[in-house]
C-alpha cells in the first residue's frame, strides 16, 4: 500500500551583525547574518521540522538540543543528513518540498537554484521536487524591520507499506 504524509514547519531566526547569512547551505553576502546555536540556516530548520513533523517525530529542538555543545555552530546540512536517514529507517522517502523565505532584505533569488541544487542533493530527490521562494513583507512586521527572516516549509512523504 503506498503510503502519503504531509508536515509542515516554520522557523524564525534574528539578524545580527557579526553572522554569516547561510540560507539553505548557501552563504550569502550580507552584513548581518542570523543568531543560533547552530549556523541558524533558516530555511534548512523549517525545512527539518516539516520532514520530522510528517512522520509525528517531535521538532529540530527535541533532536538536535540548543544547549548541546555537540551542536554549536554545526551546519543544517548536516543536521539535515541526520533527519532524511532517520525518515528512510521508518520506509519513507522525500516526494517534495514547497518552502518560502520571508526577508525584506536582501535580494534572494540569484541565490535560490544553489540552494535548491544543495538540500535536491541531500534530501535524495531531483531540483524539481525542491521548492523554494522568497518574498518581503512590504516593510511590515519583524521581517519587513530587518530584525530577523522567517521561513515556511511543506513536504510531502512517500512510504511503502506490505
Ligand atoms: N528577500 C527577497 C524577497 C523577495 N525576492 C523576490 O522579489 C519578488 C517580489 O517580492 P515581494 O515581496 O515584493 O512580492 C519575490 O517574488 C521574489 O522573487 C527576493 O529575491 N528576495
Ligand atoms: C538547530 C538548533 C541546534 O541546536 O539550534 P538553533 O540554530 O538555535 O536553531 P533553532 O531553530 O532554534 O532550533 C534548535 C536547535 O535544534
Amino acid at each position: 500500500m503506498l503510503l502519503i504524509k504531509v508536515g509542515i514547519g516554520y522557523d524564525v531566526h534574528a539578524l545580527v551583525e557579526g553572522r554569516p547569512l547561510i540560507l539553505g547551505g548557501v552563504e550569502i553576502p550580507y552584513d548581518r547574518g542570523l543568531l543560533g546555536h547552530s549556523d541558524a540556516d533558516v530555511l534548512i530548520h523549517a525545512i527539518m521540522d516539516a520532514l520530522l513533523g510528517a512522520l509525528a517525530l517531535g521538532d529540530i529542538g527535541a533532536h538536535f538540543p540548543d544547549h548541546d555543545p555537540q551542536y554549536q555552530g554545526i551546519s543544517s546540512i548536516t543536521l539535515l543528513e541526520h533527519v532524511v536517514r532517520l525518515i528512510q529507517e521508518k520506509g519513507y522517502r522525500v516526494g517534495n518540498v514547497d518552502s518560502i523565505i520571508v526577508a525584506q532584505r536582501p535580494k534572494l533569488a540569484p541565490y535560490i537554484m544553489d540552494m535548491r541544487m544543495n538540500m535536491a542533493k541531500v534530501l535524495r530527490v531531483e531540483e524539481s521536487c525542491v521548492s523554494v521562494k522568497a518574498t518581503t513583507t512590504e516593510r511590515l512586521g519583524f521581517e519587513g524591520r530587518e530584525e530577523g527572516i522567517s521561513s515556511q516549509a511543506i513536504v510531502c512523504l512517500i512510504g511503502f507499506e506490505s
